[in-house]
């Protein structure tokens, strides 16, 4: 497919705004074609759309709404490996990485087709009238869930596909009955405009209605304030830096209307590293969370960017393991100029902060790649500094050495909200462990053993989010199926007669879907 440089809104290539090239993150150099920014009318037209197209897509058998979502997933596989190579000058990353990321995307899509097969996304609970309950009646009251209205998704730079225009926050909310107006990001239109062209070429095969989604591009930040502004988008869903996350909570609050803003933003994913596993294994420990720390130049927000450790003969093994690997590692090109620029800020003023040794380095590298950098404090300078908390988006790690596990318990208790925290134990951790679950429930959303947070897992019992400011809004996930409770709510039908009510509702069940009955499960 020959690239248009254009909007998509209601299927068709649309816009004449701004011009502006993508920039291949390898060379810094600009690359074709000219691209254009939706103007103001762009925005109005595709949120009049998205609000025209709500009501009958959101009614939309479940059935017809999963065949669209695989149908998205094959138009993604249909692109063939133009999209792959567009994507790898766009982004930097590496080929194999990107094949695996469409391979999650495509397999995200058509698990919300299995979540909307299985219905029980829709919340069902009936309470049959109890006319005879004494002192009083009770009416009947059926509840099922709806989709919210149309959705504005922005694009990730990090994950130009799983976390973009047809990642899981566009899946999920396409899978809840929401219209879809998705903001490319700056740093892959072109990638963007492949895979929202597949978006669209299956909503018209699927019969959707045209304004089901559109796709705006801008290489600022207007497009997007616009399109959270606008009074008919419902929800937003956001990955990316912790400034964007909080700006788009902060204007959708001040909308006369207010609107639930999504974000998943900063995390520095603790990894605490207790005395029986260092003891028997710090060398490889330290070899694995080199592996987990480099991966992908370490643009993950799961990326282990602070580690936790008693000091001692452990601590020193897993030290000179990690830093015998790190300076074996290859620096690597970074998702976009601007990234590589603030990671190398970040890790600047990490070598500037007396309270901080430089511990290692990787191999140096070319103007837009990545060095990686291992570093170390003590619990009291951590504890005395809030910046030592601050994310470095990309390959760089603190390692916080501590006199006792009261100190690690200390440490742990100042953080912030995060996506992960890593315990790495053995049976004689267990104890130490237990104690600090409750205190790391209170923080995470995901607490592993043994392992490092990067790479999630797509599925129904994955978290992926966390407390402020990991997330806006600690009480779902950005990654599984849970996601899709995103972009619903609960809708009550008291007394309806049964031909009102909608289908899942209907006293026969005609869609056998999962229902509770007064409270239990209907057989
Ligand atoms: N923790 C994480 O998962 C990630 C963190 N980052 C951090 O963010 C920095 C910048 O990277 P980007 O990916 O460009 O993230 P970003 O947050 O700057 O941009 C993400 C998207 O939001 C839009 N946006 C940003 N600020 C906005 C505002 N005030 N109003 C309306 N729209 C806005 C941008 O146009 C873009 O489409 C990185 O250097 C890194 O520090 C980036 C990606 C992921
Ligand atoms: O580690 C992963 O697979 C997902 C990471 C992520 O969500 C992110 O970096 O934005």
């Amino acid at each position: 497919m020959t690239l248009t440089g254009r909007n998509i809104i209601g299927g068709r290539p649309e816009g004449e705004g701004t011009a502006f090239r993508a920039v291949a993150a390898a060379t810094g150099r600009e690359i074709e074609p000219t691209f254009h920014a939706a103007t103001a009318d762009d925005v109005d037209r595709a949120c009049a759309l998205a609000d025209q197209a709500f009501d009958a897509y959101r009614e939309t058998d479940p059935e017809r709404r999963a065949a669209f979502l695989e149908a998205i997933a094959q138009a993604i596989l249909d692109i063939g490996d133009s999209l792959i190579v567009r994507c790898m000058e766009e982004s930097g990353l590496p080929r194999a990485r990107l094949e695996g990321e469409r391979g999650r995307t495509v397999g995200q899509l058509r698990m919300f087709a299995g979540v909307l097969r299985e219905g029980s996304f829709l919340g069902v609970r009936i309470d049959p009238a109890l006319p005879d309950r004494q002192p009083l009646p009770r009416p009947d009251l059926r509840l099922r869930n709806v989709a919210v209205g149309p959705v504005a998704v922005f694009g990730a730079s990090n994950f130009p596909l799983a976390f973009s225009v047809a990642g899981g926050d566009t899946a999920s909310a396409l899978a809840a009955g929401c219209p879809v107006v998705a903001k490319a990001h700056p740093a892959h239109p072109g990638t963007s405009e492949l895979v929202g062209a597949a978006v669209a070429k299956a909503a018209a095969q699927c019969g959707m209605p045209e304004g089901v989604f559109s796709l705006l591009f801008d290489d600022g930040i207007v497009v997007g304030q616009r399109l959270v502004s606008d009074s008919r988008i419902a929800a937003v869903g956001f990955t990316g830096s912790r400034t964007g996350g909080t700006a788009l909570m902060k204007l959708a609050a001040e909308r006369p209307v207010p609107i639930p803003v999504y974000a998943e933003m900063s995390s520095i994913n603790p990894v605490v590293l207790l005395p029986d596993a260092l003891a028997s294994r710090g060398g490889a420990i330290g070899k694995a969370f080199v592996g987990a720390l480099t991966l992908g130049s370490g643009q993950f927000c799961t990326n282990p960017g602070l580690v936790l450790a008693v000091e001692g003969a452990g601590l020193d093994a897993f030290l000179s393991g990690a830093a015998a690997a790190l300076e074996g590692v290859a620096a690597q090109t970074m998702l976009t100029p601007g990234i590589h620029r603030t990671y190398c800020a970040g890790v600047a003023a990490l070598e500037a902060n007396e309270a901080v040794t430089l511990l290692a380095r990787g191999r140096g590298g070319g103007e837009t790649q990545g060095q990686a950098a291992l570093f170390a404090t003590s619990a009291a300078a951590f504890l005395a500094d809030h910046r030592l908390e601050a994310e470095v988006f990309g390959a760089a790690s603190l390692v916080v050495r501590c006199r006792d596990i009261g100190e690690i318990r200390a440490v742990l208790a100042r953080l912030e909200g995060q996506l992960t925290a890593a315990l790495h134990m053995e049976p004689g951790d267990h104890e130490a462990a237990r104690a600090l679950l409750p205190m790391l429930e209170r923080r995470v959303g995901r607490i592993l053993v043994n392992g490092f947070g990067t790479g999630v897992e797509v599925g129904h019992a994955m978290v992926h989010g966390g407390p402020y400011p990991a997330t806006s809004d600690g009480r779902t996930t950005s990654v599984g199926s849970l996601a899709i409770q995103h972009f619903l709510r609960p809708v009550c039908y008291q007394d309806l007669p049964d031909t009102l009510l909608p289908r899942e509702l209907q006293q026969a069940n005609p869609l056998g879907i999962p229902r509770r009955i007064d409270g239990r499960h209907e057989a």
